[in-house]
């Protein structure tokens, strides 16, 4: 079966798996704005992924245009490849043009916070959590990526199915069934919640720590110092976890600590952020741990302190309060 795509944010994450699909046969929009969405429009998508040159030509418009040019149920799928800063904002942006159709929405994202709002918007019967996976992906000049690991998705019903009756289960099979014969490894999973947060375990170890440092992942987790920091932070997020009642235990921490340490050198994506000026997701993933532990009453030093120095380098402003 071909799908018919939206693209919501074509950046290193969202033109990566667009292009995967469009090369398949299916039918993908993009949406991004400024110089990469000029570069789009003229020369197309160029994406490098590991040597491997995936260049496609896919319409791509800003969300004014999508919003004259396109209803909703014209796409059989809507994806989002956001930062999670910009989910709040896009998900207000285009609220009424979303509600005005009964497509379903899948985040792929980090963080545990998007599907909420998007949720918001559509209802909670249109979610689809997701997860980008052993990849690192980024725009290096305008219109052209550069992707590079496994590059798995995970994704499931969120927060759950309600059913058997479920209408996004069979939509999960089917998506599933395409996303692995476009070659994305994917699965569907029946607790996106437990994997959204096994994945903030990574991002919280790793994503702000790199920031600061300006280390890649390897450097960091076999760093003697920084090493355990990353681990900290990770244990940290595990405690966060519980206030969600999704109760990740010491196996959980474990294996994200393994998975990062052995995987490719990235560079995360908040360390790409910080190097071109632009906002953090720090809020989405540090701060969504320190939220969670406030409420617990308990203590997250690690998570505190490395949160608490990126915020001081990033506000400029270095006055004492
Ligand atoms: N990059 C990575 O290696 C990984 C990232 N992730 C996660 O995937 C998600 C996406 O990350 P990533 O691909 O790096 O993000 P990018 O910043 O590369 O891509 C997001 C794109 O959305 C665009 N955008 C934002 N707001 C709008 C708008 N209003 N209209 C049109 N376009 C808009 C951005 O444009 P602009 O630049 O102008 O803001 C940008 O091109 C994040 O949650 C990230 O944490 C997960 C695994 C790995
Ligand atoms: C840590 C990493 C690379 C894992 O995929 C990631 O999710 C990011 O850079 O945001």
């Amino acid at each position: 079966m071909s799908f018919k795509i939206l693209m919501i944010g074509a950046g290193g994450i969202g033109a990566y798996y667009a292009a995967r699909l469009a090369k398949a046969g299916h039918s993908v929009v993009l949406t991004a704005r400024g110089e990469h969405l000029t570069a789009l429009q003229s020369a197309g998508l160029r994406v490098d992924y590991e040597g491997e040159k995936l260049d496609c030509g896919l319409p791509a418009v800003d969300h004014a245009a999508l919003v004259q040019n396109y209803q909703p149920d014209d796409f059989d799928l809507v994806a989002v490849a956001l930062k999670s800063t910009a989910t709040g904002p896009v998900m207000k942006e285009l609220g009424d043009w979303l509600r005005a159709g009964s497509v379903p929405v899948l985040s792929l994202q980090n963080g545990v916070d998007n599907e909420p709002l998007i949720a918001d918007v559509v209802g909670q019967s249109r979610v689809l959590g997701g997860l980008a996976v052993r990849i690192g992906g980024h725009i290096v000049e305008p219109g052209k990526v550069f992707a590079e690991g496994m590059a798995q998705v995970v994704m499931g019903a969120w927060p759950q199915a309600d059913n058997q009756n479920d209408t996004r289960l069979p939509l999960l099979d089917r998506l599933e069934s395409a996303f692995n014969e476009a070659g994305i490894p994917t699965t569907v999973t029946d607790n996106i919640r437990y994997e959204l947060w096994r994945k903030l375990v990574i991002n919280n170890g790793v994503n702000p720590l790199s920031a600061l440092t300006g280390l890649d992942t390897r450097s960091l987790t076999h760093h003697p110092e920084f090493g355990k920091i990353v681990y900290g932070m990770m244990a940290e997020t595990v405690e966060a976890s519980k206030a969600d009642g999704v109760n990740l235990g010491q196996k959980d921490l474990d294996e994200m600590f393994d998975l990062i340490s052995n995987f490719n050198a990235i560079k995360t994506s908040m360390l790409v952020d910080k190097e071109k000026g632009r906002p953090l997701e720090l809020d989405s993933i540090a701060g969504a741990v320190l939220r969670r532990c406030e409420r617990l009453g308990i203590p997250a030093p690690y998570t505190q302190t490395v949160n608490a120095l990126l915020q001081f380098q990033e506000s400029g402003d270095h006055s004492v309060p």
